[in-house]
């Protein structure tokens, strides 16, 4: 089991993808999953039931994990204890993306929930978040001016080394 973890926009969707098929690992994409089994969009979901069934939802999903896949997180998934705990099952690669990477790749999101507030309250969610990613993770992927491909093959091949 191979997890992606990392803030909002550090790519792990994107990543997650190209690793599978290189791999030739099932993908569980988790928010894709959450909004097939919900019929809705995450957003949808935030805004009707709340961030709190939500992540109800997400660490139900984490809990039921059985096959070896490649795990596309939620950049919120470190945020309860429990579901750092379920990551121990697997490898958990922390895709590292500075503030200025993030910021520039979701400047035009609406399709993130808590992308939302002025730059302050962003950057305060980013900061809080960094230490919560650097505990749980086996190994860090700076991702800072590199494409998906590059970083891609730079976990495989840190994965085998
Ligand atoms: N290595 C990369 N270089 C440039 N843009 C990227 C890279 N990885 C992802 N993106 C873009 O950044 C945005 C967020 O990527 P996504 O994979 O959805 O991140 P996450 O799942 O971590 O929120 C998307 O528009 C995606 O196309
Ligand atoms: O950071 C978060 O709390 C969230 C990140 C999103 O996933 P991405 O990290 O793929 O954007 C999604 O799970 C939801 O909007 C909450
Ligand atoms: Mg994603």
């Amino acid at each position: 089991m191979i997890f992606l973890i990392g803030f909002m926009g550090s790519g792990k969707t994107t990543v997650a993808q190209q690793l599978s098929e290189k791999l030739a690992l099932p993908l569980l994409e988790m928010d894709e999953e959450i909004e097939r089994q919900e019929g809705t969009s995450i957003k949808d979901i935030f805004s009707r039931k709340g961030e709190g069934y939500f992540r109800q939802k997400e660490t139900e999903l984490l809990q039921s994990i059985k096959a070896d896949s490649v795990v596309s997180t939620g950049g919120g998934v470190v945020e309860r204890e429990d579901n750092r705990e379920a990551l121990h099952m697997g490898k958990v690669i922390y895709l590292q993306a500075s503030w200025e990477t993030i910021d520039s790749r979701l400047s035009n999101d609406t399709t993130r929930p808590l992308w939302k507030g002025n730059e302050q309250d962003k950057k305060e969610k980013f900061q809080g978040r960094l230490a919560l990613y650097e505990r749980a993770a086996d190994l860090v992927v700076n991702v800072d001016d590199k494409s998906p491909e590059v970083i891609t093959d730079e976990i495989i091949r840190r994965l085998n080394g």
